[in-house]
């Protein structure tokens, strides 16, 4: 398997002025990412679906388990696993086409080299005509776009996105939705992808692993088989609507659970 999570835990210590909390963030996480695939991870607030990010970054380390890719146990961040932030993390004093060569940096191309990949990308978000913009020139969505430019030229083999979408409004949501798709399938890379929204997920992903509350565990791993590009006739489809209210029925029942563990004596 390509990307392996094995009974990953992570549990952070607090210190409290007089004592030392323990919060156990998550749990016995184990599932298989296939090369190529796109995975979506939803689950309430809080469950832990950041910190899972950070862990197969490399950003942090799981303190039970393991994470590998490709056979190899993650120990530290690798140029190999891109990230796409809720908010674009773009450096203000740099044009656009400068932030996108950003990561191309430590890559030691050429400047042409470096120049040329990332006005590629740049073309290929649609953001030719901004290079020389400032982020704050744009607009939540073209930020947002410029960050996936940004993760994408570095040519990692595994895209994670953290609720990439998340704050942007529901219609530059869904064209960035379809713009991720086509990209996605032009590149063939393996996707880890977080959201709260549920219709977000079966959209983009080939499935839909939902985590309960926290402690953060996966509660159902569902396949979405609908043929590609899926574009509207998928969200309109009924298959699309049984999935989203299974998916819905089972964060209700996770978070319910949780919320029982947390008033039980
Ligand atoms: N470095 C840290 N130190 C202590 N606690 C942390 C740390 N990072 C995260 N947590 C805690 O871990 C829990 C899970 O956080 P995380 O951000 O992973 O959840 P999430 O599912 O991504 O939430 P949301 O959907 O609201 O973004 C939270 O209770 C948070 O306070």
């Amino acid at each position: 398997m390509f990307l392996e999570l094995d009974s990953v835990g992570r549990t952070f210590v607090l210190e409290r002025r007089k004592h030392t909390e323990e919060l156990c963030v998550l749990e016995g996480i184990s599932f298989g990412v296939a090369e190529g695939s796109f995975v979506a991870i939803c689950g309430p607030s809080g469950c832990g679906k950041s910190t899972l990010l950070r862990l197969i970054h490399g950003l942090q380390q799981p303190d039970a388990g393991e994470i590998r890719v490709r056979g190899e146990r993650v120990t530290a961040p690798s140029l190999d696993r891109g990230m796409v932030f809720q908010h674009h993390n773009l450096m203000p004093w740099r044009t656009v086409i400068r932030n996108v060569e950003l990561g191309l940096e430590a890559q030691k191309l050429s400047k042409a080299e470096a120049r040329s990949r990332a006005e590629r990308w740049l073309d290929k978000v649609g953001l030719s005509d901004f290079a020389s913009y400032y982020p704050a020139q744009l607009s939540g969505g073209m930020q947002q776009r410029v960050g996936l430019a940004r993760a994408l030229a570095i040519d990692p083999a595994i895209l994670l996105m953290d609720e990439p979408f998340g704050a942007l409004d529901a219609q530059t949501r869904v064209l960035l939705q379809e713009e991720l798709e086509r990209i996605w399938e032009a590149n063939a890379k393996t996707v880890v992808f977080i959201t709260h929204d549920i219709e977000e997920a079966l959209f983009l992903a080939d499935r839909v692993i939902v985590m309960s509350a926290r402690p953060g565990r996966i509660i159902a791993d569902i396949a979405v088989d609908a043929a590609r590009p899926r574009r509207e006739q998928w969200r309109a489809a009924p298959e699309f609507a049984q999935l989203k209210g299974e998916i819905w029925k089972l964060l209700r029942s996770g978070q319910q659970e949780a919320l029982l563990e947390e008033v039980s004596p």
